[in-house]
């Protein structure tokens, strides 16, 4: 089914529960996803052994492998020819339809090679000076190109021992959106980043309770359509926190990094999240 009449299906039913016409509990529940985050690891033969490996056997939960650049072609041809239920994603994309920009790559090819879903405002290219009107302009590119945004937000260690995490997340968020449309496409991402590549994971409850604060937030300012919106948690997820992180009602799945790289562990989380 296409975004449009998936887009224009929540709508009439929105339009439903808000006339009491059906109760709440029938709206579509929000989707859940497993992503993997490769950053600048793997090679071709490490992605076969991946694709070998990963065993999916539930499809409650969308498992979407962003690899770097020049894997994304392979991947998935290992994918078809696996008939693996993978989805592909992009670790990033330019918010410029084409042009000279050295070493970046546009969302019109990427969705050509088949990413349904690009990463848009990772901490680490945030720290190369990316800005939230730049995430922003990279949302709406990805949107109009068929793309879903993971859109991540997050704070230092810094700004969450000075209280400021609320402040912060919902900052990056709201500019992140800022004149988005379609807000039933996009997917974001609470990432600390304290705990990303630490081992030093949130707690399901301190992970919780700031996912609690972005649906407020997300309902507040955009209403109903806020409750499809999917929130992932990222930060040394693995194998071993993985259940307990799943338990969480506000936690709609994860994105994964080191812990993504090995086919079977991979697995192990994505069951987690089923
Ligand atoms: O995109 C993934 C996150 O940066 C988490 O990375 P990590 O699982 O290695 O902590």
């Amino acid at each position: 089914m296409n975004h449009t009449i998936k887009a224009y299906i929540s709508t009439i039913v929105r339009e439903v529960v808000e006339n009491e016409l059906v109760t709440a509990d029938l709206v579509p529940s929000r989707r859940r996803l497993v992503v993997a985050n490769w950053k600048m690891n793997m090679n071709l033969a490490s992605t076969r052994k991946f694709v070998k490996d990963l065993v999916v056997t539930k499809e409650q939960c969308t498992v979407v492998i962003c690899p770097p650049y020049p894997l994304i072609y392979p991947l998935n041809e290992l994918v078809n020819e696996n008939k693996s239920s993978i989805t592909i994603g992009a670790q990033n994309l330019h918010r410029q339809d084409k042009g000279a920009f050295t070493g970046e790559v546009s969302a019109d090819l990427l969705k050509e090679l088949d990413c349904e879903f690009a990463i848009i405002g990772h901490s680490e290219v945030r720290a190369s000076g990316e800005t939230d009107e730049v995430i922003n302009q990279k949302v709406k590119k990805a949107l109009a190109t068929g793309i879903d945004p993971i859109i991540c937000v997050g704070e230092t260690m810094e700004q969450r021992e000075q209280a400021q995490t609320n402040e912060v997340v919902t900052g990056q968020l709201l500019q992140a959106l800022t004149d988005v449309s379609d807000l039933s496409r996009v997917v974001l991402a609470y990432e600390p980043i304290w705990a990303i590549g630490t081992g030093l994971s949130a707690t399901p409850d301190q992970a919780q309770e700031v996912h609690q604060q972005i649906r407020a937030t997300l309902l507040k300012t955009f209403g109903q359509v806020a409750e499809q919106i999917p929130i992932l948690y990222g930060g040394s997820v693995n194998q071993d926190n993985a259940a307990s992180l799943a338990e969480m009602g506000e936690i709609d799945g994860a994105l994964v990094g080191g812990a993504s790289l090995d086919g079977t562990g991979f697995s192990t989380i994505v069951h987690a999240f089923d």
